[in-house]
């Protein structure tokens, strides 16, 4: 996405001005009839004071949160983007200083600060110290690419307390932009403010007019603006970084799974409820003031704070000079993916060519990856009315994973099995609903294959009478996916077996598009490839059942990581991971789930049951876990860890910094490319069991008195979080501290139906197939004799990405069944897909030069 600006002003702003600012977006002002970028950089965001905003300020208006922490925790390098644009009526143009940013010694600056942060910890916050003042511009000025060079260590480390020896030179994190296309790069390093290369386009004054630099009287480094006037800026967004739009209206489109969790979102304890209850009346009555002012903003466009695709990758050898990186927090970066072309095929016949589709292909060919660029775009297509996609999945949990409603929810029938015209009228009845119905334009559905096909009639009919419309599905866009060689429907109690969604009367005219992805994307390995493929169609060749069967012995892993065992039952699954914990000395840390949303509690529970993050999560020492969210392009949703200990967040920054200096010494580290985000070459096994184990009093030597009060403060009320050790590929490994991260089950509306918000971990000896659908694993254990439903043999072995990685006891061929109607099906699909490839070859040739 290319935005174009006219305004922009950049603040760079450490500590002081940063629970006050982010959470009073109503500040945030620009001239009369233009747009204004407004970046800020901002070195501490104290939680504290930004937990008293209440989440429907933050969440509805302004989504300042770039990365934020939760409350009690100081954050260091959070950044945010804003871009509202033109409230009418303002001619003037507030700077940083006196909008929001008084000078931090004045007693209107203190008065924010008392109006927004608890009195026990305003008393944590250390004074304004003349000292720390750098003494004039010179300390601290842009250089010609823009970086920001700090040049008074003593000073700059007075004020930015958990940075290194600081020679540090902000580099840029420039992106590469064409010429039309300006662009900003920023870092979440406190190392580095900065604001990258930007190509400026009749601007006048130029580079000259971007250093004229506004500095607040007598505040030093507590704020800063650059402001370029009529410069026109446009800046690149890679779509995945783009948590939502605030449209002209006001109303929020949220995209597709990027957006970050708000500390209060996040926090199961209720001390934030507690924090927000107490607000003072004054704090209230101007939050509230700024709601109203909402309207004001035509749009903002929030950017959230994945570190950016561009960051260089670390190296896991030790390198003479690296940038030093304090963040200690878990910084996302999620990689980019580039769509094959039959991806993009999908792409253009749904966003496009605006045709029904299913899409289907084996395990592991990015149906669920092209599903979510789907979304995205089909978001962005109807960002005017955010109603129009409905995205939903025939159970709980894939529904989870996509972040919308089962099927069921959505249309708001309950069980659905009552006769069509008392389905109708009972939808008639309900408001929102009938709604839903009739606003929806593109329906997706995911996990077709566990969809039974009465359900499928039953919903195109139901569209057709509510929306009074003889076209298939009243005229809604349907989008379905799914492999129907993987687990089917499951069938009614007491009633033999369910039909397939392909089998109902409607499918074939619902749906003119089919298009089979071939390139798996989940193996390397052809040979690999083909064995499941054979498996998938229940046609296995004697080649393949030998390597099966040579699949029957027991890998041996470098690292004490063990495979993940899948089990047909979740009763075998529990049993399984509950021997294994009883066997492990250690005290349990339990995490209980925050629980939240619109619908009854009765009806959350039922929505949540089927969420892949279980209601409590209990960890110990040396537990084996695995991550159940993306949280960058490396640790992704399957990545096995082993939980190594548990701590706070500023524990554990002193951990990182400790991790840092072992493996790189306390040399120069002002260059180089260490990033923050924990990916240390480091293949020694160190445990650190606790806190009082990380030789914290050392590091308390070299610092700051005023400084070690303020994390003590905020450490004392923190939680302890597990801290878990993930191998990578590479045999590298790397150590996180998981925080909670949430998932929704969102109506079309964006009503958050249910919402949890829970540590992303699940112990992982054992998982049962059901879950492990849509997974994909580097370990996987799969005992064959237990299998007893078609389809589920190929699921559970096509998770491994490797043979290496897979352990098959019990193979035997006649385990692998398949529904013969479902073979029919796909022979059928062959032939079409042919005559689809054949019209589309062109267009991919010229696609591939
Ligand atoms: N275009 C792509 N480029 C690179 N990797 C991709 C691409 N599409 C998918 N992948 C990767 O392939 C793996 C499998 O993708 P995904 O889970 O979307 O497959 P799927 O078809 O939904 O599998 P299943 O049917 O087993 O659920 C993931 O690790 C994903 O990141």
């Amino acid at each position: 996405m290319h935005i174009t600006f006219k305004h922009f002003r950049v603040d760079i702003s450490p500590f002081y001005v940063l629970g006050i600012s982010s959470g009073l977006p109503g500040f945030h002002t620009s001239p009369n009839g233009s747009r204004e970028l407004l970046i800020t950089l901002q070195r501490y965001w104290l939680v504290a004071g930004a937990a008293r905003v209440p989440s429907s300020l933050t969440n509805n208006f302004v989504h300042t949160q770039s990365y934020f922490g939760r409350r009690g925790t100081k954050i260091m390098s959070t950044q945010s983007i804003l871009i509202p644009s033109s409230p009418p009526g303002r001619t003037s143009y507030p700077t940083a200083m006196d909008a929001r940013v008084p000078d931090p010694r004045s007693s209107a600056h203190n008065r924010l600060v008392s109006s927004y942060i608890p009195p026990e910890l305003v008393d944590q916050i250390p004074d304004f110290d003349e000292n720390d003042l750098l003494s004039d511009e010179e300390d601290l000025s842009f250089n010609d690419s823009h970086t920001v060079v700090i040049k008074n260590p003593q000073r700059s480390a007075a004020i930015q307390p958990q940075r290194p020896p600081p020679q540090h030179v902000a580099r840029m994190q420039s992106f590469e932009g064409d010429d039309d296309c300006s662009v900003i790069g920023w870092s979440s390093s406190p190392y580095s403010h900065k604001v990258s290369t930007m190509q400026e386009k009749n601007v006048p004054g130029g580079a000259a007019n971007f250093n004229r630099m506004q500095r607040i009287k007598g505040s030093g480094l507590s704020s800063m603006s650059t402001n370029v006037g009529q410069s026109t800026v446009t800046i690149d967004i890679p779509d995945n970084e783009i948590n939502s739009i605030i449209q002209p209206n006001g109303s929020i489109m949220q995209l597709a799974g990027s957006k970050r969790t708000l500390p209060w979102e996040n926090h199961s304890s209720s001390k934030s409820e507690v924090m927000s209850e107490g607000i003072s009346n004054a704090a209230k009555k101007k939050v509230n003031s700024k709601v109203l002012n909402k309207n004001r903003y035509t749009d903002i466009i929030e950017v959230n704070t994945k570190m950016k695709a561009t960051r260089t990758t670390t190296s896991t050898k030790r390198s003479g000079s690296r940038a030093a990186s304090e963040a200690p927090e878990p910084q996302k970066r999620i990689a980019k993916i580039f769509l094959s072309e039959e991806q993009k095929l999908v792409i253009r016949l749904v966003c496009e060519e605006r045709k029904s589709v299913f899409f289907t292909g084996s395990a592991g060919t990015g149906k669920s990856v092209l599903l979510r660029e789907i979304i995205s775009s089909l978001r962005r297509k109807h960002s005017r009315d955010n109603e129009s996609v409905a995205i939903t999945a025939s159970t709980g949990l894939a529904a989870c994973n996509v972040g919308g409603v089962t099927l069921h929810s959505f249309a708001g029938f309950g069980l659905g099995k009552e006769d069509l015209q008392t389905l109708v009228k009972r939808i008639r009845r309900n408001k929102k609903a009938m709604q839903r119905w009739l606003r929806t334009k593109v329906l997706i559905m995911d996990e077709i294959s566990m969809v039974d096909g009465e359900l499928f009639d039953k919903l195109e009919a139901i569209a057709r009478q509510i929306r009074n419309r003889d076209s298939p599905f009243g005229g809604i866009q349907l989008v379905v996916t799914g492999d129907f060689f993987q687990l089917p429907p499951v069938p009614d109690y007491g009633k033999k077996a369910s039909s397939f969604a392909f089998e109902s009367n409607s499918w074939n005219i619902a749906i003119p598009e089919t298009i089979c992805l071939t390139q798996v994307f989940r193996q390397k390995d052809q040979t690999f490839v083909d064995m499941l493929n054979e498996m998938r169609i229940g046609k296995l060749s004697q080649a393949s059942i030998e390597e099966f069967k040579k699949l029957d012995r027991i890998p041996i892993y470098d690292d004490n990581l063990e495979p993940t065992e899948l089990f047909c039952t979740r009763q075998e699954v529990e049993m399984a991971n509950s021997r294994r914990m009883s066997g492990l000395p250690g005290q349990e840390h339990t995490y209980d789930a925050f629980d939240s949303g619109t619908s009854d509690p009765a009806v959350r529970a039922k929505l949540l049951s089927s969420c892949m993050a279980p209601e409590q999560v209990v960890l110990k020492q040396d537990c084996q876990v695995m991550l159940i969210k993306n949280m960058d392009d490396v640790l992704v949703n399957g990545s096995l860890g082993k939980v190594i200990g548990f701590m706070n967040e500023s524990v554990y920054a002193k951990y990182r910094e400790d991790q840092f200096r072992e493996q790189f010494g306390s040399g120069d580290t002002s260059d180089g490319d260490w990033e923050p985000n924990g990916k240390v070459g480091r293949k020694a096994d160190v445990p650190y069991p606790d806190d009082d184990s990380l030789g914290i009093t050392s590091l308390r030597e070299r610092k700051n008195k005023r400084e070690e009060e303020f994390v003590r403060a905020m450490a004392d009320t923190s939680k302890k979080w597990p801290l878990v050790r993930f191998t990578l590929p590479d045999a590298t490994i790397r150590d996180m501290l998981i925080l909670t991260e949430t998932w929704k089950i969102e109506l079309p509306n964006g009503e958050i139906q249910a919402q949890r918000s829970q540590v992303p971990l699940i112990l992982a000896w054992a998982l049962s197939i059901h879950k492990a659908q849509g997974q994909t694993l580097e370990r996987v254990k799969v005992d064959l004799g237990r299998v007893f439903e078609k389809g589920q043999a190929y699921v559970a072995l096509s998770r491994a990405t490797s043979k290496d990685g897979l352990q098959v006891l019990h193979f035997n061929a006649t385990k692998v069944r398949v529904h013969e109607k479902v073979t029919k099906f796909y022979l059928s699909l062959t032939t079409f897909n042919q005559t689809r490839r054949d019209q589309d070859d062109e267009a991919l040739l010229e696609a591939h030069g």
